[in-house]
């Protein structure tokens, strides 16, 4: 019976928060998609939908329905895990999906907190910031799918939500637990159903999990998951543990990249002087058949001891001059689906240690290879770990990292692989 439920609005986020919560002493599975039989044994069941960029109507739906199945399998309270940089839109999907699970646990009231210290973003005054960098001017203000343009979270929640939104300020938090506890019991008895919590320090997303331990709903990134694993542990509920480590698997190595993150696009501009990398011009070839014939050719031959690079990110210019051209979801999908089906043809070809950088990325290759779930391994970078993966028609499986456009140090796609 899981401890904690968590329902993670992408593939990624959804490793983030597993690998926190397996740092802390609990073991951790993801689950793939709306879980459709009995869960894994686990302390915290991870259930990763594609839900950050769906239509609301459906990341409401599966959202909810993962409620219920991890609800159904005993868990105590529920994690509602996106974005570090908050990803969304004036639609939503983190307000409408926030209000429909406050309903569902008919909790009233549920704290929201995106910091990651350990990654750069903090929040002050209920404004997020990546390093030195309002959230606004960190390049987050060119995503291609979830542009974020202001770095007020009292505000950008607000616009997505009919429920009122406080603010929990840095000098509270800095008081310490019985504090914090009390100003996000006096923001849900004046009405509101939110609250950002600011957070400079992993010491005060300790003060913030403990401040929240009785709560039915908690939203946020992965740093606010720090403090979760010892309130179970206090209420006795979670025995001492070793993080998993995983198997040893055989076979190629490959990175693919569909993140046009800055982060992202410097460890392509380190890694092509060292392995070899095919870079596809999604603009000149906006053609997913031609464009994965280009990868299949380029290839063979290719794969061997070192690692493989193959990306289709581009900088904000050429982005944009697609999405001008195919509208901005059909660029994405295009993207999405042409990396998918490298993905498929490099594991036919014997990869068996995959590194995928984006978000949705992440979320068409696990699904074009029917990865139900993912048992979480060692770190590479903060919030970023191996995972093993059962394939459908190979129980040994591969490891994969599903990596955060933005996470990792610059010679990330080189790291991955030493050792
Ligand atoms: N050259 C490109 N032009 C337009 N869109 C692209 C290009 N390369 C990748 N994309 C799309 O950009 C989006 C990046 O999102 P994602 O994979 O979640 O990365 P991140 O983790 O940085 O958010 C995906 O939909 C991807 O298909
Ligand atoms: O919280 C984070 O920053 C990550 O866990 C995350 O959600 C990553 O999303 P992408 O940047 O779309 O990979």
């Amino acid at each position: 019976m899981p401890l904690l439920g968590c329902i993670a609005d992408d593939f990624t986020g959804a490793t983030d928060l597993a690998n926190t919560l397996v740092k802390g002493g609990m073991s951790a599975v993801q689950v793939i998609g709306v879980p459709d039989g009995p869960l894994p044994e686990a302390d915290a069941v991870i259930v990763a939908l594609k839900s950050r960029t769906a239509p609301v109507a459906e990341a409401v739906r599966d959202s909810l329905a993962a409620c219920d199945a991890l609800l159904a399998a005993g868990a105590r309270q529920i994690f509602f895990k996106y974005c570090s940089t908050f990803d969304s839109t004036p639609e939503g999907n983190i307000g409408p999906v926030a209000d429909a699970l406050v309903r569902r646990l008919d909790a009233g009231f549920a704290l929201a907190c995106p910091a990651f210290p350990t990654n750069g973003r903090t929040v002050y005054q209920g404004h997020l910031f990546v390093g030195a960098a309002l959230l606004s001017e960190s390049g987050m203000e060119n995503h291609p799918l979830t542009p974020m343009r202001d770095a007020n979270l009292v505000r950008v929640l607000g616009a997505q939500t009919d429920g009122a939104v406080g603010l929990v300020p840095f000098a509270t938090v800095a008081r310490g637990t019985a504090e914090t506890r009390r100003a996000m019991t006096r923001l849900k008895e004046s009405g509101r159903r939110y609250a950002i919590v600011d957070a400079i320090t992993d010491a005060h997303l300790l003060t913030i999990g403990e401040a929240a331990a009785q709560h039915p709903l908690i939203t946020g990134g992965s740093g606010v998951a720090l403090g979760l694993p010892a309130n179970f542990r206090a209420a006795g509920l979670l025995p001492e543990r070793d993080a998993a480590a995983l198997p040893p698997v055989a076979g190629h190595a490959a990175v693919l990249a569909g993140s046009c993150s800055r982060a992202t696009l410097g460890q392509i501009g380190f890694a092509r002087d060292h392995l070899p990398t095919l870079e596809l011009d999604v603009l000149t070839t906006p053609d997913a058949d031609a464009l994965q014939r280009q990868a299949l050719d380029w290839m063979d031959g290719k794969l061997g001891d070192m690692p493989v690079l193959i990306a289709a990110s581009a900088p904000p210019d050429k982005v944009a001059a697609l999405q001008q051209r195919l509208g901005r979801d059909a660029a994405g999908a295009l993207v999405e689906e042409t990396l998918a089906g490298i993905a498929a043809a490099l594991v036919a070809r014997g990869v068996r240690r995959l590194v995928v950088a984006g978000g949705e990325t992440s979320g068409a290759v696990v699904s074009r290879l029917g990865v139900r779930s993912l048992r979480i391994g060692p770190e590479i970078d903060p919030g970023v770990p191996w995972t093993q993966a059962e394939l459908p028609d190979d129980a040994s499986g591969i490891h994969l990292a599903l990596k955060s456009g933005n996470f990792g140090a610059r010679d990330f796609f080189l790291k991955a692989f030493d050792g």
